[in-house]
């Protein structure tokens, strides 16, 4: 008998999920392990249960929190949430009326365990190696850290998933991103994927999965690992994942949701087998020396718009390509850079420390550091807006809260927040925001506001200096 051929973690999970292989008519069948549901895009979803006359298939493999339209201040004097709009008050309604109605574990506003989707769901321990998960949100891709399958998908997608637990799926490709040599001090996770985007292209991944392979990739913890996949989406790819080892194993132990006792040790003994198998192969492969990275900065209107901090702006008139510089110039005019400058010393408005790309307690320590014993510029506005009620406790059990107030920032409530300012939490139109979160599109942060993409250190550095900033010369 000949030995299998040698597989990559993709196909082991997607053959394990398999229901029915795809055929030039019609899309694979994919069994569903974890649906992950929020305010935003799952309202029209259950409508088209109702319509139907259909049950959610497995209320026990569905979460819902709520996140993007959740106020980030606390309830005012009469106990109620300071809500934005009628339009975020009806969302945040709608999901609790369809969670209630439908029987899916619901997170709700100023609930315990509540938080951004894709901070939650690992927290819980939800967020299982192997595994197929699946939300209409396209951050989703943050949980391939754990070595899951985890796709974004559109809200008639999560109608599907709602009334199957299956979701039609082409097969993907797949693409090694190789990260190989050890991070300079003052370098870090989101640098890392800022400066894979920055290379392959916004996109760099389409059509394909993305394993994130080599040393320097094992050597990041859980949350930083987080970090790189989550971004995974702005390459343009359909996930990102990485092969569980021994750091994912350790932050699963113990967590309320994950298997426990005989079952902890069947899984692991699973788990242990997911990793790619030596000599697998992928239909494409990138590398990315992690000892040459610098603080990356983003200039333009693109998360592939991203250069080392100590850069220079490009110039549209060296770009060949017609619709590469057209889009350069439109980027540089909407940010108000000239091609050529130097990002350094650029002024900057709004400093918004959070997201699900940055807001565990991990990232809050790293901005804390900068901040301990310094002020926020004058005139500068910080938001800290932890991803969840649990990194919030453990952030405040350990006084960062108090570094981040005492040095002139806002700490806030859990939730998307200035990410995408569905909220209330928004930049005034024409204002520099550095800004931890993961896209820079126009307008994103507020009506012509002006996003800079960075990591926290790079964004706290902006925060006292009240300009780009060098976040090397702030470590300690
Ligand atoms: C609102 C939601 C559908 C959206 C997404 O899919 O990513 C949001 O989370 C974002 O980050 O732009
Ligand atoms: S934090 Fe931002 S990127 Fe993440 S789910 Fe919320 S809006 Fe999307």
């Amino acid at each position: 008998m000949s030995p299998l051929p040698p597989r990559n973690l993709f196909e082991k999970i997607w053959q394990s999920h398999l229901v029915q292989p795809e055929t030039a008519e019609t899309p694979a069948v994919l069994y569903v392990d974890l649906h992950l549901v929020h305010e935003v895009t799952s309202p029209q979803a259950f409508s088209l249960l109702r319509e139907r006359g259909l049950r959610v298939r497995k209320p026990e493999r569905t979460v819902a929190t709520m996140d993007h339209s959740t106020p980030t201040l606390p309830r005012d004097a009469q106990g109620r949430f300071p809500i934005a709009d009628a339009e975020a008050a009806a969302q945040l309604a709608q999901l609790e009326a369809n969670c209630e109605a439908f029987g899916v574990e619901l997170h709700t506003l100023g609930s315990e365990r509540q938080g951004i989707i894709h901070v939650i769901g690992p927290e819980l321990g939800l967020t299982l190696p192997g595994s197929t998960i699946v939300c209409g949100d396209s951050h989703t891709s943050t949980h391939g850290a754990f070595g899951a399958l985890a796709f974004g998908i559109g809200t008639s997608e999560v109608g599907h998933v709602l009334a199957t637990q299956c979701l039609l799926q082409r097969k993907p490709k797949t693409m090694e991103v190789r990260v190989e040599g050890h991070l300079r001090p003052g370098v870090s996770a989101k640098d890392i994927i800022l400066g894979i985007i920055a290379q392959i292209g916004v996109g760099g991944g389409t059509g394909h999965v993305l394993e994130y392979t080599g040393s320097a990739i094992r050597r990041l913890s859980m949350e930083e690992r987080m970090t790189v996949c989550n971004m995974s989406i702005e390459a343009g790819a359909r996930a990102g994942l990485i092969s569980p080892d021994d750091t994912v194993f350790e932050y699963l132990r113990h967590r309320s949701r994950a298997p426990q006792g005989a079952a902890w040790d069947k899984a692991l003994a699973h788990w242990r087998t997911l990793p790619s198998d030596p000599g697998a192969t992928y239909d494409a492969a990138v590398t990315l020396d992690a000892s040459a990275l610098e603080p990356m900065l983003t200039y333009g209107t693109h998360p592939g718009m991203g250069i080392p901090v100590t850069g220079a702006v490009p110039a549209p008139h060296d770009l060949a390509d017609a619709s590469a510089r057209n889009s350069l110039e439109r980027a540089l005019l909407y940010m108000g850079l000239k091609p050529g400058q130097r990002l350094l010393g650029q002024p900057i408005d709004v400093v918004f420390i959070g997201s699900c790309t940055n807001s565990r307690l991990s990232d809050l320590r790293a901005a804390a550091d900068v901040f301990r014993g310094r002020k926020v510029a004058s005139r500068v506005r910080v938001l800290v807006v932890p991803g969840s009620q649990e990194v919030k406790r453990a952030a405040e059990a350990e006084g960062l809260h108090d570094i981040f107030r005492s040095a002139g920032a806002e700490w806030r409530e859990p939730g998307c927040s200035m990410c995408i300012a569905m909220n209330g939490d928004q930049a005034q139109p024409g204002q520099y925001v550095v800004s931890t979160s993961n896209r820079n599109f126009e307008g994103r942060q507020g009506k012509a506001s002006r996003t800079f993409l960075a990591s926290p250190l790079t964004a706290a550095a902006a925060a006292v200096t009240g300009k780009v900033s060098d976040p090397r010369e702030f470590l300690r």
